[in-house]
C-alpha cells in the first residue's frame, strides 16, 4: 500500500489543509446517509488540527452531532487531567461545535474505578463494535511512535485480527507511563489512515518512514483501507522547498 505525501510550508497551513479534507470526508460519508467515525489523536500536531478543524470556514458544513470520535489512544491519567489526549478536543473543537455524547467515546480514566487492563478491554469492545472508521488522524513521534505504539515494542507485533483492538500500555517510554492504545489492526481499518508529522525533530522519524528503513517504525506499519497520506511540513520533510501538494 503506497502512502501519499501532502507537504505544507508550516503547521498551520498543514493543520488547515488537513481540516479542509477531514471536513470533506465527513460531508461525503454524512451524504451517503452515514455517521462518519473519526480517530483522534494527542500530541502537537493533532492539537494543531483539532484548532484548524474548530475555526475552519466550512465548519458548520459537517453536521457535529452525527459523528462518532474515537481516540486512537488516551494517556491513563484522571478524567480533566491535562495530560489527557481528549482534553485537547473538549478546548477546541467540542467547544466550538455541538457533538453528541453517546458519539464521543473517551477512555475511562483511572478515577472510573476500572482498573488499566479493564479500561482497555472496555475500550476494545467499544472499537470492535464501531463497524466502519473512516478517517484515522496519528500523530507521529519523534520516535516514530503513533498513537501509544513505540518502536521495538511487543504491542506492535499484534497485527492479528483476532486480537483485541485496544491495548493497555505499561512503561510508556513517553510520560505518562499508563496508556490505553489501538492496536495496529484497528488502525488499519480507517478507510484514510492519515499521519501528521511537523518540525525538524520529526525529520528523521518522516525520513525512515517514507525510506520505509527497517526495522519499520510504527509509522510506517500503518496504512489505510482507501488511501495512507502522511501531511507534513516542509522541516519535517527535511527539505528546503515550501511547496503544497
Ligand atoms: O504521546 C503522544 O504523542 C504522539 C505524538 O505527539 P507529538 O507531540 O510528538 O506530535 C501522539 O500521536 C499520541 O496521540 C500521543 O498520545
Amino acid at each position: 500500500m503506497s502512502m501519499r505525501i501532502s507537504q505544507h510550508p508550516t503547521l498551520d497551513e498543514l493543520a488547515h489543509a488537513l481540516a479542509g479534507a477531514f471536513i470533506e470526508v465527513c460531508r461525503q460519508r454524512q451524504g451517503d446517509g452515514g455517521v462518519p467515525c473519526a480517530v483522534l489523536t494527542g500530541g502537537s500536531g493533532g492539537e494543531r488540527v483539532l484548532e484548524a478543524l474548530s475555526s475552519h470556514p466550512d465548519r458548520d458544513t459537517v453536521e457535529w452531532t452525527r459523528v462518532r470520535f474515537i481516540w486512537g489512544d488516551e494517556r491513563w491519567v484522571p478524567s480533566g487531567h491535562e495530560d489527557r489526549n481528549d482534553l485537547l478536543a473538549d478546548r477546541t473543537l467540542f467547544d466550538a461545535v455541538a457533538v453528541d455524547p453517546s458519539l464521543v467515546h473517551r477512555v475511562a480514566g483511572p478515577d472510573s474505578g476500572l482498573t488499566l487492563d479493564e479500561t482497555a478491554g472496555a475500550y476494545a469492545a467499544v472499537v470492535h463494535g464501531i463497524d466502519r472508521i473512516d478517517v484515522a488522524l496519528n500523530g507521529v513521534g519523534p520516535d516514530g511512535h503513533i498513537a501509544s505504539l513505540f518502536p521495538g515494542r511487543d504491542e506492535l507485533e499484534i497485527v492479528s485480527d483476532e486480537a483485541p483492538e485496544a491495548l493497555p500500555i505499561r512503561n510508556s517510554p513517553k510520560p505518562p507511563p499508563e496508556r490505553v492504545t489501538l492496536t495496529l489492526p484497528a488502525l488499519r481499518r480507517a478507510e484514510h489512515v492519515w499521519l501528521i508529522a511537523a518540525g525538524t525533530a520529526k525529520a528523521e522519524a518522516v525520513g525512515r518512514t517514507i525510506a520505509r528503513s527497517a526495522p519499520l517504525l510504527p509509522a510506517a506499519r500503518v496504512f489505510g483501507a482507501a488511501e495512507t497520506v502522511l501531511w507534513a511540513d516542509t522541516a519535517a520533510l527535511g527539505a528546503p522547498s515550501a511547496s503544497s501538494s
